[in-house]
């Protein structure tokens, strides 16, 4: 039986996305009927698949609000190379979950995961004058921590209230309307799901420390028309003041310009790590994808054969 770990425990944003993912067709692999293994952070989901102990993870990658989900992107960074097989997208509104019978004036403790945090802290500061925010691994934690009395609110999905007997305080929150979680299923390397022709692609790559070194690499993927939709740099923690690279683009492995620019980023860079080419969840958002160059490709083959005149 397959195997799922994700960012627990049950009632987080992320079980919702492992719900779409097993709702979602074109994922290939029987996730349906997949067990779920709840980890207490994307850095443990990811652990449990280099050990073998999971087929996959679904953990949160992207916020529209909040950039990046950096714990998601250092645990890929580092240790066994994972891959991104799939990616699906979730409305990020909170409830305000509080045990029955708390008021606004009664919460003291508000406890959330910090990407929450981040995003209900004007709503908390107005509407509850005593809270202070604290953090927590997970939303659906912050809402087991206040069922077992340890925090008085959380900011959480209305479903982590239904799970662990709590009632809203205020529905439909969030600080800045309309945002989105981008969540990821990873897996160990294997053949990426097939060209869609509205695909990403992921690399993480470290640099030469000489002048140029950062335009040099992204000159190889500026120069083909490639579409960034995705970049940023972390520290390398392994030596101080050093960065890796984290560059989404549009296009598959299988687009020959995506191809071309793999292998030329490999020249460019010191180290370069693929973490997969997968579809986008949201057509509006596919980017420009990369030109096909069949002619040139057609071109090429006919000279090989000996054709052609020009
Ligand atoms: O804690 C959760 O529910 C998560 O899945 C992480 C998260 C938190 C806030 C917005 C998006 C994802």
């Amino acid at each position: 039986m397959v195997t799922v770990a994700y960012l627990g425990p049950p009632g987080t944003f992320t079980d919702a996305a492992l719900h779409r993912f097993r709702a979602d067709a074109r994922i290939t692999d029987p996730l349906a009927d997949a067990r779920a293994v709840p980890a207490g952070s994307p850095d443990e989901a990811l652990a449990l698949v280099r050990a073998g102990d999971a087929d996959y993870a679904c953990v949160p990658f992207e916020n529209s609000v909040d950039g990046t989900v950096n714990p998601t992107s250092d645990a890929l960074a580092v240790g066994d190379r994972l891959q991104i097989f799939a990616e699906t997208q979730i409305d990020v509104v909170f409830s305000i979950l509080v045990r029955p019978g708390t008021t606004a004036e009664d919460v003291t403790v508000l406890r959330t995961h910090p990407v929450a945090a981040a995003q209900v802290r004007r709503w908390v500061g107005e509407n509850l004058p005593n809270a202070r925010i604290e953090t927590t691994s997970s939303t659906a934690a912050g809402a087991e921590e206040v069922a077992a009395g340890s925090a008085d609110a959380t900011a959480a999905p209305a479903r982590a209230g239904e799970i662990n007997g709590l009632v809203p305080l205020a529905e439909n929150i969030a600080d800045v309307g309309g945002a989105r979680t981008r969540f990821v299923l990873v897996g160990r390397p294997a053949p990426p799901t097939p060209r869609t022709g509205h695909d990403r692609t992921c690399v993480i790559f470290g640099l030469p420390h000489q002048p140029n070194s950062l335009v040099q690499a992204l000159t190889e993927l500026s120069i083909r028309d490639i579409d960034l939709t995705r970049i940023g740099s972390r520290p390398t923690r392994v030596e101080r003041f050093t960065y890796l690279f984290h560059v989404d683009l549009v296009g598959h492995i299988d687009d020959p310009m995506v191809a071309e620019a793999l292998v030329a980023l490999r020249h460019r860079t010191e180290s370069l790590r693929y973490l997969g080419s997968w579809p986008v969840a949201d057509l509006a958002e596919a980017g420009s994808p990369p030109p096909d160059r069949a002619d040139e490709t057609a071109w090429l083959e006919g000279l090989r054969r000996g054709e052609g005149a020009g």
